[in-house]
This record gives structure tokens, sequence and C-alpha cells, in this order.
């Protein structure tokens, strides 16, 4: 039996909307607030952990980077289940998203690579196990975790890409809808196979669909659940980049995520990421204002900009300095 998400984060949540109601110090929300997610990522950790167990050692999460440090790759392996997740793979996959997120050795990563392996993205969650050995309460614990394991991989700092080398169905095409950006194989599919299962998306991907291709598209990608190509993903925007006929998904995703590993200040692209982020999450503009100048306020000043405005000035003398040669 996974451990029941704790009921006082709700309840704690639930404490923390009231003071918002005019009812005690907006501040003492702000505290609440953050003991809520205190709580909230010791019941991710717990769920978790009780998921480990489900799952053989061929399925795996894998998280690599190069020896710059500013390529990551999330690699979903689990060779003869089309790269299933199986619940050990769910909780890597959370494993990973908080490397990535507080690990000392991702903070100059500018750039993650979210990719199967062999001829296949992901086909979802393992349903030989969904199907054996997850009680109502499990399955509601598994998609509690895989929600806001998502959702913390779309918030990362890093730019994300999926590189999407051959089938995306159900869960799989879940965790495509989380990253910032899709690259799909020309020959790539993406089926939302969830009703045809008597299911409905489990991991938070038909609210992140709705806001990528509106309400109407959505309900066509969901409540249809046909298989597309990858034009027909460019058509939607759900594909960002489509490769060539000769060209990998990978050497795509490369190519198309050049801009960002080549930013010279990494720190700058991760804060102006972070504001865009936050405005699109937040509908109340003085709220997204204040992030902004927040971020803003960091950035100024800062290692980054500093050493942009010396170079800067070192041109402007090199220029000057060749002017008065020229006279
Ligand atoms: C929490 C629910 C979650 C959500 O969306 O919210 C979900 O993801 S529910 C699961 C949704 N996914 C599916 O329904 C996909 C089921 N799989 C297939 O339709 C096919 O396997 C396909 C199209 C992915 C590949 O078909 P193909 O003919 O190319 O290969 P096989 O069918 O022979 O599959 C090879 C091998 O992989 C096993 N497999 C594939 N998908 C899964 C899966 N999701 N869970 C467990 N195992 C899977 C398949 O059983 C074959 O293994 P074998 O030992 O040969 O039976």
């Amino acid at each position: 039996m996974l451990v029941s998400r704790c009921a006082a984060t709700v309840g704690k949540a639930r404490r923390c909307a009231a003071p918002l109601r005019g009812h005690g110090s907006p501040w003492a929300c702000l505290g609440s607030r953050a003991a809520s997610a205190t709580a909230e990522r010791e019941d991710m950790a717990r769920i978790a952990d009780a998921l480990r167990p489900y799952g053989s050692e061929e399925g795996r999460v894998r998280l690599e980077k190069d020896a710059s440090g500013r390529q990551a790759w999330l690699s979903l392996v689990n060779p003869g289940k089309k790269n299933a997740l199986s619940g050990k793979m769910m909780a890597e996959l959370h494993d990973a998203v908080k490397e990535l997120r507080e690990g000392d050795e991702y903070k100059s990563t500018t750039t993650l690579f979210v990719q199967g392996t062999e001829d296949f993205f992901c086909s979802g969650a393992d349903l030989g196990i969904l199907m054996k050995k997850f009680t109502r309460q499990d399955g509601l614990d598994m998609s509690w975790l895989m929600q806001r394991t998502l959702h913390d991989l779309r918030a990362l700092p890093q730019i994300s890409v999926a590189v999407v080398n051959g089938g995306a169905m159900g869960g799989g095409t879940e965790i495509v809808l989380s990253t910032d950006f899709r690259v799909f194989q020309s020959k790539a599919n993406f089926r939302m196979v969830q009703t045809t299962l008597g299911l409905v998306p489990g991991w938070g991907g038909g609210t992140r669909l709705v806001n990528l291709v509106g309400r109407t598209k959505a309900l066509e990608v969901l409540c249809g659940a046909p298989k597309l190509d990858a034009d027909g993903l460019a058509e939607l925007g759900i594909a960002d980049c489509v490769s060539g006929p000769d060209e990998t998904a990978e050497a795509a995703a490369e190519r198309f995520m050049k801009p960002f590993y080549d930013a010279k200040y990494p720190g700058a692209v991760q804060g102006a990421k972070s504001i865009i982020g936050f405005a699109h999450d937040h509908s109340d503009i003085d709220v997204s204002l204040n992030h902004e100048r927040e971020v803003f306020s960091r950035a100024w000043q800062g290692e980054e900009n500093k050493h942009a405005l010396a170079e800067i000035d070192r041109a402007r003398q090199a220029r000057r300095a060749a002017q008065q040669q020229q006279k």
C-alpha cells in the first residue's frame, strides 16, 4: 500500500488559503505556504520510496551531462517495454528532476534533453504493474507524484526539450507535453490513448495540452485519441521542430537547442525562463511584475552583467584607441 498522501498537506493548503480571504495577516500565509511546500516535497519523497519496489532492474531513468556541464540528458530506459514507466522509474524520474533542480553539478546546465531509447520515446505507465498491484489509492498517489514531478520538470531552470524518436503514448505523451519544447523525428507519432483505456490523463497532460493547443484542439487530441504524425503535430503546435527525412531526432534537437546552449550568460537565460514561466502560470499582472522585478534585481550588477559591461567598456576603449591612432 503506497503511503497515502498526507491529508494534513491538504489541510495546510486549505488553512493557507484562509488568510488570503481577509482572516489574519497575509504574511502568515507565506509561512504556511512554505510549510506546505516542504510537506508536499516530503510527501513526494515518501510516495516515490513506496513506488520503488514496483519494477525490474532493467527499467531505469538515466541522468547524464556532458563534460562542460552545459548539456544534460534524461533518458527513459525500459528495453522490451517501449520504455514504459514502472513504479521504480517514476521514483527515479522524481529523483532526477530533484537533482537537476538542487544538485550543484547541474548549476551551469542550460539545456536538458528528455529522450527515450531504441526506437520509441515512451508508451506511458507500465500496464503490467498498474493492473496487478495498484489499488485505487495507489493510483491516486502515483498520479499526484507524477503530476508534481512533471510540473517540477517544466519549472526547472534548464531549457528542456522532448526528443521524440518514435512513438509516444499515454503517459509518454504527458511527459512530452511537460518540457519547454518538443522535437519529433519525421516518422514519430503521438497518441493520447487514455480514453481508449477508460482512463483520463493521470500525469497532468490534459491541463498542459489545453495550455498548448487551446480547448477545441485539445478535445480533438484527447477525446478523439487520434494517432498524430509529425506533420499533424507541427500543424497543432505540439511539435516545435520536425527532423529532416534523413535526420535523427537527436540531431534535430541539438540544432534546435543550439541558441540556448550557446548563450553566453546561462544565469540570464534561466532568469528569463523563470519570468516567462511565472507570467504564464499567474494571471495577476502585479504578482508577475513583482516576480520580474525580483529576478531583475538579482541580475542587475550580478557577475554576468558586470562581465558583459566590462566587455563593452573594453571594446569601446579599443575603438577609441584605434581612432586616436588613425588621427
Ligand atoms: C497512469 C496512466 C497513464 C496515463 O496516460 O495517464 C498511462 O500511460 S496508461 C498506459 C498507456 N499506454 C498504452 O496503452 C500503450 C500500450 N502499448 C501498446 O499499445 C503497444 O505496445 C505499442 C503501440 C506501444 C507498441 O506496439 P508494438 O506492436 O510495436 O510492440 P508490442 O506491443 O509488441 O510491445 C513490445 C513489448 O512492450 C510491452 N509494452 C508496450 N507498452 C507497454 C506498457 N505501457 N506497459 C507494459 N508493457 C508494455 C509489450 O507488452 C511487449 O512486451 P511483451 O513482453 O512482448 O508482451
